[in-house]
């Protein structure tokens, strides 16, 4: 059975945060959040932070720590309102301002973007939700904690916070890797960067199974803006061990919309505008000591790729594929799969490409749609972290005519190599042409991806100098 987002809205009025209960003993803290739609469920989902970390100079149960905890909820309670999406949410474990109620509505409204798009909902951001909030005020409460010049670097496991680690290689000593139920591609990439036990900082995270149960009985289900939960996780992580970065590698192509012409995007909680929202929110309600940012958002996904090809150390160990993450698997079905095959192979011979996948990605039926997309000849990306149209036309020209100039006639070009120069010779591609007297592909970039510099990036200046050879490599 399925079931209707109006009709879940009028049965289920309400959702309630009661609170947060929190479990110390001698080597970890747990967190349980208590959430509610009356009438329908009880959530409690959990949290589960090592005490016993050498690095940790600060009180894990303090009054600053529990704001922060409690915004954790504020976070974490999307996965739970989005079963039933009633109206009413009430906030019964803090107290928000205006100001507050606004930014978390703004941040649910846009993360929930591909979730309403999907399931076939257009609610207006004025009214597809109220919150109201009472209980403890966190407003003032001091926020002077101890700090000791650290790096939180989130490690997800795929290329890009790999790119990162290498380039902060130089200031080992003051990195920390945060994973978020890391893995095994996520632990493997601080095993292979050097990282030992101690410079790594593992939380777990439940889901209620509640949740669990009510998708797969048809209550309404979809994408979250995951990134958002890490935000704040990490940032409880660093306020532990007195880190003052946290170190995202969030790039400059996350900020293109999966529908062109709208705001809805995959990928919201990986935006600039997003980055900018969280450091605001955390100066102005946490502290100025701890500065959220992404290292490698001036760069678009092509020149990252390339970065990531000279580190042979980790192609076996990488994956950047969501539906395989559990598996540790490339599934070479789906489209962050392709989009990693096209960004890697400008770079690299075909074998070892293959290599990489355990399969040739360019002759493959099944991804002609996810291609097609991906490229732009179908005017909506995958919702999926992959990069913009542009780079992928862009790492195509160089893909086929690397192919071209190694001896190969058009017509041995693979599947979807063929399906980009049929394209391009139609005039169906933005900015890739086909020139008939050279025979080789014609870039019409408006921007070349693998120099861009993205004019939103918030990287700090003393950090700059280790990433300018992005653009260059
Ligand atoms: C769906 C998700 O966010 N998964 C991340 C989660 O994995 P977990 O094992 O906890 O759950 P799943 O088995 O994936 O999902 C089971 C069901 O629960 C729902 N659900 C899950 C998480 C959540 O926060 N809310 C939920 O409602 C879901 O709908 C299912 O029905 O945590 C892992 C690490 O702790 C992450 O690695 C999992 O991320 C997936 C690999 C994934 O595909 N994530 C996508 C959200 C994604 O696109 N991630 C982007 C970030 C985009 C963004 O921030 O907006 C990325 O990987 O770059
Ligand atoms: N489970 C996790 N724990 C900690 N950090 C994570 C986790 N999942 C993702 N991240 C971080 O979130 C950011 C975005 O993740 P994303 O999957 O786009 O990047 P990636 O895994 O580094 O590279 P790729 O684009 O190749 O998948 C990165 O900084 C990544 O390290």
């Amino acid at each position: 059975m399925s079931f209707k987002y109006e009709e879940l809205r009028e049965k289920y009025q309400s959702f309630i945060y009661s609170g947060f209960e929190t479990i110390r003993t001698e080597d970890k803290l747990k967190v349980v959040y208590d959430f509610e739609v009356p009438g329908l469920a009880r959530f409690n989902p959990s949290l589960e932070f090592p005490l016993d970390h050498k690095l940790i100079i600060n009180d894990a149960l303090s009054p600053f720590a529990e704001k922060i905890l409690f915004s954790i909820g504020m976070v974490e309670l999307i996965s739970y309102w989005k079963i039933a999406c009633p109206p009413r949410v009430e906030v019964k474990a803090g107290k928000l301002t205006d100001d507050q109620i606004n930014w978390w509505k703004s941040l649910y409204f846009n993360g929930l973007g591909e979730f309403f798009f999907k399931n076939g909902i257009s609610p207006s951001k004025s009214d597809f939700m109220s919150i109201e909030t009472s209980g403890k005020d966190f407003s003032e409460i001091s926020s002077d904690f101890k700090t000791q010049g650290l790096n939180l670097i989130p490690v997800g496991g795929g290329k890009d916070s790999i790119v990162t680690l290498e380039h902060l290689s130089k200031v080992r000593d003051n990195n920390v890797c945060f994973g978020l139920n890391p893995t095994v591609a996520s632990r493997d990439s601080m095993e292979i960067s050097g990282y030992s036990d101690e410079q790594r900082f593992i939380v777990s995270r439940t889901l209620d199974p509640e949740m669990l149960r009510l998708n797969k009985e048809g209550y309404l289900n979809g994408h979250t803006p995951f990134s958002a939960l890490l935000a704040f996780v990490s940032y409880y992580v660093a306020y532990l061990i007195g880190a003052e970065n946290i170190i995202l590698s969030n790039e400059a192509s996350a900020n293109a919309a999966s529908i062109p012409g709208t705001e809805i995007n995959h990928q919201y909680s990986k935006t600039s505008e997003f980055e900018i929202a969280f450091q605001n929110y955390s100066e102005k309600y946490f502290s100025d000591k701890i500065y959220y940012f992404s290292l490698l958002r001036p760069f678009a996904e092509i020149a990252i790729a390339r970065s990531f090809c000279q580190y042979e150390q980790y192609f076996q160990a990488f994956r950047s594929c969501n539906l395989g993450s559990k598996k540790n698997i490339w599934c070479g079905e789906c489209p962050k799969c392709l989009f990693i095959y096209v960004m890697i192979s400008p770079f690299l011979q075909a074998e070892k490409v293959e290599s990489i996948f355990g399969q040739n990605l360019w002759e493959k039926e099944s991804l002609v749609k996810d291609w097609k997309e991906l490229i732009g000849i179908i005017p909506q990306k995958p919702f999926e972290c992959v990069g913009t149209v542009e780079e992928v036309q862009y790492a195509t020209y160089l893909i086929v005519n690397k192919t071209l100039d190694n001896g190969a006639e058009i017509s041995e070009l693979p599947l979807l190599l063929s399906i980009a120069v049929e394209s391009a010779k139609n005039g169906d591609l933005s900015e890739l042409k086909f020139d008939e007297n050279t025979n080789r592909l014609i870039s019409e970039a408006k921007v070349n991806p693998l120099s861009l510099w993205h004019e939103d990036e918030r990287v700090p200046e003393n950090f700059k100098g280790l990433i300018m050879d992005i653009l260059a490599e």
